[in-house]
């Protein structure tokens, strides 16, 4: 009964079904060649004698090929060593059936379905309890599906460690070696071959993948889970140590989340790097033509000349440019002068000029809030500086709300809302278009009411020429003005470094205007005009309460006087 179950599992078991393409079908002598290597000739002229005198379907060489084997096991027809064992050919009424099936090559097309897997299932527990046969299909294991594999537990709990092991080899396979080296035929023989190689192998391997993974109710019982050495365990422990984010700067680390390291400190330059580095073609234009100048000359009226005009065309100013030139014609007239000596004065004289101008943005807190109006033309940062501004001020734990007074321009509006999330400021912002106005005063009421410390209030860019935008701008400060007679307190005009020396007439403008009683400078980074704030400072006598040297949230400082001049004059400070 055994050895006729065994026939009959590698004659007929499969899991596919027919796909019959006759080309595919060698003939006897085709996998008879196949299988000679592993027979001596006597052995092999046996087994063709014994083949001979069948039918085609019958000479289907299933046991030595396994991909025929699965072909041809759909049509369920006698294997060609059926003839070996009569005891098999005749055993049911059902097999006899199945004897007289039409060639292999029409079976797809009858549409006739394979020997299932329960009839050899049932046969298969009158055989051994324990040997599944290997034609057992993968969906009844719920391999794929994930369904329960309860019917496959015994099998695994014989040998788990074979299961959990490398190998694809798993006991079964064993067993039906023992089994084959029964004296079967020649073919049969061939199983163990077959099961290295063929379908049932790759149905074992499959079967050891998964069964340490997929299989909760016995993963206590699986040693090599048991011990923790599970590949998958490990693997899911590795995988989610790497899938730890790296926040970037400015993100919270929250629960196992990795903080950004901080930058290396080679890579972190000071302040006055950074604005030496924003300044250095300011620096290096400036410097580079001093050298020029006063190389291998002595300093007479040509060269206080020279230097004159040239710090002129530098944007910093007449005023500067005669501060400088008296100085230096004072200390060193008719003699040797070097570019050093120019600068190391320039740089002194700079600093004089901006002194006065070099102050501290004052907030009085009692008005709650303190009211900043923010001015300018277009695109000379106003609302990157507000986003700036109330970073610094909400960082040091003052309750700030931002105003998206610029109505004009959508972008600007939403730039500003992500500013106030990003420094957890309020904000008051109206439709595209809205009255600018409207909206200061609704912020300011809103602003009380929240006892914010600050409001700063974005506005529209406009060119100073624009008489129609600047009577707005009047307005706003107006109607701000109803509020509070001295609001707003402090009226910031931005302005862009890289204009040059429209900037003074800007200022003028302004001031007049809306009342701007502060300055920030920005883009001073890159800028070869940097030389502007000097003249502006000569002129206007303005504060100059702070610099952006690019478009972060920290490029914004403090504006020094001394800091800034040596930066211009590219020396040490
Ligand atoms: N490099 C550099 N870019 C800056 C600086 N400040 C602002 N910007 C950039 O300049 C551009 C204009 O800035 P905004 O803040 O939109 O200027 P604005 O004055 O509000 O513009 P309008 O609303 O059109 O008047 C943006 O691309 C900013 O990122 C700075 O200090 N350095």
């Amino acid at each position: 009964m055994a050895l006729s179950f065994l026939k009959k599992v590698f004659t007929f078991g499969k899991d596919k079904p027919i796909e019959a393409e006759p080309a595919a079908v060698p003939a006897a002598d085709a996998v008879l060649d196949v299988a000679e290597s592993a027979f001596t000739p006597e052995e092999t002229r046996a087994i063709k004698a014994e083949l001979e005198p069948h039918s085609r379907t019958e000479d289907l060489p299933v046991a030595t090929d396994p991909v025929l084997a699965e072909e041809m096991d759909t049509g369920g027809g006698p294997s060609a060593d059926s003839a070996d064992a009569p005891e098999f050919a005749a055993e049911t009424a059902e097999e006899q059936e199945h004897a007289l099936l039409p060639p292999t090559e029409q079976i797809g097309d009858l549409g006739l379905i394979p020997l299932s897997l329960l009839e050899v299932e049932a046969e298969a527990s009158e055989v051994e309890e324990s040997f599944v046969p290997p034609s057992v299909p993968e969906p009844a294991l719920g391999l794929a599906e994930g369904t329960t594999r309860e019917g496959h537990l015994p099998l695994k709990g014989e040998d788990q460690t074979e299961a959990a092991a490398p190998s694809p080899q798993p006991t079964t396979i064993d067993e039906t070696q023992e089994l084959s080296a029964s004296p079967l035929s020649p073919l049969e023989g061939e199983m163990p071959g077959r099961a290295e190689g063929g379908q049932p192998a790759t149905l074992f391997e499959d079967r050891t993948e998964i069964a340490p993974q997929a299989i909760s109710p016995l993963e206590g019982e699986m040693p090599g889970r048991a011990e923790g050495d599970s590949p998958s365990a490990d693997t899911t422990d590795a995988a989610e140590t790497q899938a730890t984010p790296i926040l970037p700067k400015g993100f919270a680390a929250g629960g196992a989340a990795v903080e950004a390291q901080p930058e290396a400190p080679k890579q972190k330059l000071t302040w006055f790097q950074r604005l030496r580095q924003g300044l250095a073609r300011t620096s290096s234009q400036l410097t580079g033509q001093i050298t020029a100048l006063f190389t291998k000359r002595k300093l007479d009226d040509e060269t206080l000349q020279d230097l004159e005009d040239l710090l002129i065309q530098a944007d910093l100013g007449v005023e500067t440019a005669l501060r400088v030139t008296d100085t230096l014609a004072s200390e060193r007239y008719g003699k040797d002068v070097t570019g050093e000596d120019v600068t190391r004065i320039m740089a002194a004289e700079i600093t004089k000029v901006l002194a006065p101008v070099a102050k501290p943005l004052q907030l009085d807190l009692s008005h709650k809030p303190h009211v900043i109006l923010v001015v300018g033309v277009n695109g000379t940062g106003k609302t990157t500086t507000i986003g700036k501004l109330a970073a610094k001020l909400s960082g040091a734990g003052l309750k700030v709300m931002l105003a998206a007074g610029d109505t004009f321009r959508a972008a600007a509006i939403e730039q500003l809302k992500i500013w106030a999330e990003r420094t957890k400021s309020d904000i008051v912002s109206s439709k595209l278009g809205a009255d600018a106005a409207g909206l200061a005063y609704e912020a300011f009421e809103q602003a009380k009411l929240k006892k914010s410390d600050v409001l700063i209030i974005d506005t529209a860019g406009r060119l100073q020429n624009r008489a129609e935008l600047m009577a707005e701008l009047e307005k706003i400060v107006r109607v701000l003005g109803k509020l509070d007679p001295d609001a707003p307190h402090t009226v910031l005009q931005t302005l862009d470094a890289t204009t040059g020396q429209n900037a003074l007439s800007q200022v003028e403008i302004f001031r007049n205007v809306a009342g701007v009683n502060g300055l920030i400078m920005t883009k001073l980074d890159g800028t070869a005009r940097g030389g502007i704030l000097v003249a502006i400072s000569a002129k206007h006598k303005l504060p100059v309460y702070f610099i952006g040297v690019g478009e972060g949230v920290d490029d914004l400082e403090p504006f020094e006087a001394g800091d800034f001049a040596h930066a211009i004059a590219g020396i040490a400070h």
